[in-house]
C-alpha cells in the first residue's frame, strides 16, 4: 500500500488491488493536491490522506475508515460518482471560509464495474486554478449581495408598512392583520375594489411563519370558467385529448408550504367551491383526469369586493365554505371613510410616480389634497393612483396644484385621448377608443369589473384580457 504513516486505511475486506493501484498512481501527483479520499462501492471511506484529515479538522483518535462518506464530509458528491459511474472533474467546495477545487473520479474494475471513487482536493497554490477560484468567489459575493437586496425589496414592498394610513380605522385593521398573520387558518378580506386587499394579503403572508414559502395569487374572475379547475388543481398527463403528456401543476401545488390568495372569491362557480371546501377540510385534492389524491399544506387568504351575504342568501355561494373562510375576517374601509389617509397615501404614491430626471421630488399642494378629499373614490386607492399619475403626466414642474388635480379627476373633461389625437392612424384611434371605453365602464360601475364587463357586452375573461393589453391597473 502506498499509504505512508501519514495516511489511514484501507479497511479490511476491500479490494486492496484497486486501492493500491489508485494510491500508487496518484502518489506521483501528491505535490499538486491538498488531500485525497477513497470510498468503496457502498461509499464507505476506505482510505484518507493525512492532509485531508487536517483540512477536515478530524480529531487524532477519530477513525473514519468504514464510515459512510457523508458522516465525515456532509456535502460530499462521491456517492453520486459511485452511483452514476461518471466523474465530476471540476467542482468547488468550501471548508470554513476557504474554497477548494475538487475533482472526483470513479474507480472501475477490469469489467467496468464501479468499485468506488477517489476525490482530490486542490488549493490555490496551483496557479492555473487561481482564476477559477477568484471568479467563483466574485460571483458568490455578487449572489449574496443580490439575494440580500431581493429579500430587503420583498420585505419593504409587501410589509404592512407599505399599506399607508394614519386613520384609526387603518391602525385597528393593521393590528388585526398582525394578529391573524400568526394564526394559520383561512382568512377573508372584504373591501371595495382598489382598497388594498391584495397588498394586505401579501403583508399577512410576509408576517406569518410561511414567509419563506411561496405567495401565489389567483384572480378567480379573470380566468374563464372552463379553465378554473385545471388552473387550481392541475392536470394529470394525458387527462384529455390535447392535454400535455407532462403533468401540469395547479396553483394549490405551486403554493405548497405558503399562501394562496384567492381574489374575487365571490365569483367562484359552485363545483369549484365544493372542491375548495375539501382542500380546506382535508388538505387534499385530485388533479384533473387523475384519481390519485394529493396532499398540500396551503393557507388560503380569500378576498372579495362583492356583498357575500347576498350571494349566501341566493345560495350561489356555499354557506359551509363561507363559515370556513370567514373565521378571520378583515374589513378594509373605503377611502372616502378615512379622508385623513389621503395626504399620506398621496405622498407614498407620488414617491413611486416617475418624474423627469432633473426633478427632486413631487410637491403636492394642500389645496390639491383638499380637492382630492371632496371626491367620492369609488375605485379607492387604485383610482387615486391613476389620478395622481395623470396629474403628474400633465405637470409642467414638480408642483401638483389644485388646477392640475381638477383636470385629472375622472368626471372632468379633457382626458379623452381619442378626441385629442386627430392625426393618429385608424389602429391607434381604435385602440385609444377601446381604452377609453374600458376606463369609462370601470368608472361608471365604480370599479366593479364584472359589472363593467357586462356594460360593455364582453365576457369577464375578454374584459380582463383587454385590461391587460391596455395596461390598465384595475
Ligand atoms: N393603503 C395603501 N397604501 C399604499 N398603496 C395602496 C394602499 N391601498 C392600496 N394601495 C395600492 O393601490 C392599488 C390597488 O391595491 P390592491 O390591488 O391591493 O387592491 P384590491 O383591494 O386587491 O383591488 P381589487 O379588489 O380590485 O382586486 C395597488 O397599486 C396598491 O399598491
Amino acid at each position: 500500500m502506498a499509504s505512508s504513516s501519514k495516511s489511514t486505511g484501507p479497511a479490511p475486506g476491500h479490494n486492496l488491488a484497486t486501492i493500491e493501484q489508485a494510491v500508487g498512481a496518484f502518489s506521483l501527483l501528491r505535490e499538486f493536491f491538498e488531500g485525497a479520499i477513497i470510498v468503496d462501492a457502498d461509499t464507505r471511506i476506505t482510505w484518507i490522506d493525512a492532509r485531508y484529515r487536517e483540512l477536515l479538522k478530524l480529531a487524532r483518535d477519530f477513525d473514519p475508515i468504514g464510515l459512510p462518506v457523508e458522516e465525515v464530509i456532509p456535502h460530499s458528491l462521491l456517492r453520486r460518482v459511485v452511483e452514476t459511474g461518471r466523474p465530476i472533474l471540476l467542482d468547488i467546495m468550501n471548508f470554513d471560509d476557504r474554497q477548494f477545487v475538487v475533482c472526483r473520479i470513479p474507480l472501475k474494475d477490469e469489467d467496468g464495474r464501479v468499485e468506488g471513487a477517489i476525490g482530490f482536493v486542490f488549493y490555490d497554490n496551483v496557479d492555473y486554478l487561481a482564476p477559477i477560484l477568484e471568479k467563483f468567489e466574485h460571483l458568490q459575493k455578487q449572489l449574496t449581495r443580490a439575494q440580500a437586496a431581493l429579500t430587503r425589496e420583498r420585505q419593504t414592498k409587501y410589509s404592512l408598512s407599505s399599506f399607508v394610513g394614519v386613520s384609526e380605522a387603518v391602525r385597528d385593521m393593521k393590528a388585526m392583520v398582525r394578529r391573524f398573520a400568526l394564526r394559520d387558518g383561512a382568512a377573508l378580506i372584504l373591501g371595495e375594489t382598489g382598497t388594498g386587499k391584495e397588498l394586505l394579503a401579501h403583508a399577512m403572508h410576509q408576517q406569518s411563519d410561511r414567509a419563506d414559502g411561496p405567495f401565489v395569487a389567483v384572480n378567480v374572475a379573470a380566468i374563464p370558467e372552463a379553465l378554473l379547475e385545471a388552473e387550481f388543481f392541475g392536470v394529470a398527463p394525458g387527462a384529455f385529448t390535447g392535454a400535455d403528456r407532462k403533468p401540469r401543476k395547479g396553483k394549490f401545488e405551486l403554493a405548497h408550504g405558503g399562501t394562496l390568495f384567492l381574489d374575487e372569491i365571490g365569483d367562484m362557480p359552485a363545483a369549484l367551491q365544493a372542491k375548495l371546501l375539501r382542500v380546506l377540510q382535508e388538505g387534499e385534492f385530485e388533479a384533473l383526469g387523475s384519481n390519485t389524491v394529493k396532499k398540500v399544506d396551503v393557507r388560503i387568504i380569500a378576498a372579495t369586493s362583492q356583498a357575500l351575504e347576498e350571494r349566501l342568501a341566493d345560495k350561489s355561494f356555499r354557506a359551509d365554505l363561507y363559515y370556513r373562510i370567514a373565521v378571520l375576517t378583515i374589513n378594509v374601509p373605503p377611502l372616502r371613510d378615512r379622508l385623513e389617509d389621503i395626504g399620506p397615501i398621496c405622498d407614498a404614491l407620488l414617491e413611486q410616480t416617475p418624474r423627469p430626471r432633473d426633478q427632486h421630488g413631487w410637491n403636492i399642494q394642500p389645496e390639491a389634497i383638499a380637492l382630492l378629499k371632496q371626491h367620492d373614490w369609488p375605485g379607492n386607492v387604485r383610482e387615486l393612483r391613476n389620478v395622481l399619475e395623470r396629474a403628474a403626466a400633465m405637470a409642467p414642474s414638480e408642483v401638483i396644484d389644485a388646477a392640475l388635480i381638477s383636470r385629472a379627476l375622472p368626471s372632468l373633461p379633457g382626458t379623452n385621448p381619442s378626441r385629442r389625437d386627430g392625426a393618429a392612424d385608424l389602429a391607434t384611434r381604435l385602440a385609444a377608443a377601446e381604452r377609453q371605453a374600458l376606463l369609462d365602464a370601470l368608472d361608471s360601475s365604480h370599479g366593479r369589473k364584472v359589472e363593467a364587463a357586462q356594460r360593455l357586452g364582453v365576457s369577464r375573461s375578454q374584459f380582463y384580457e383587454k385590461l391587460r393589453r391596455h395596461k390598465i391597473d384595475a
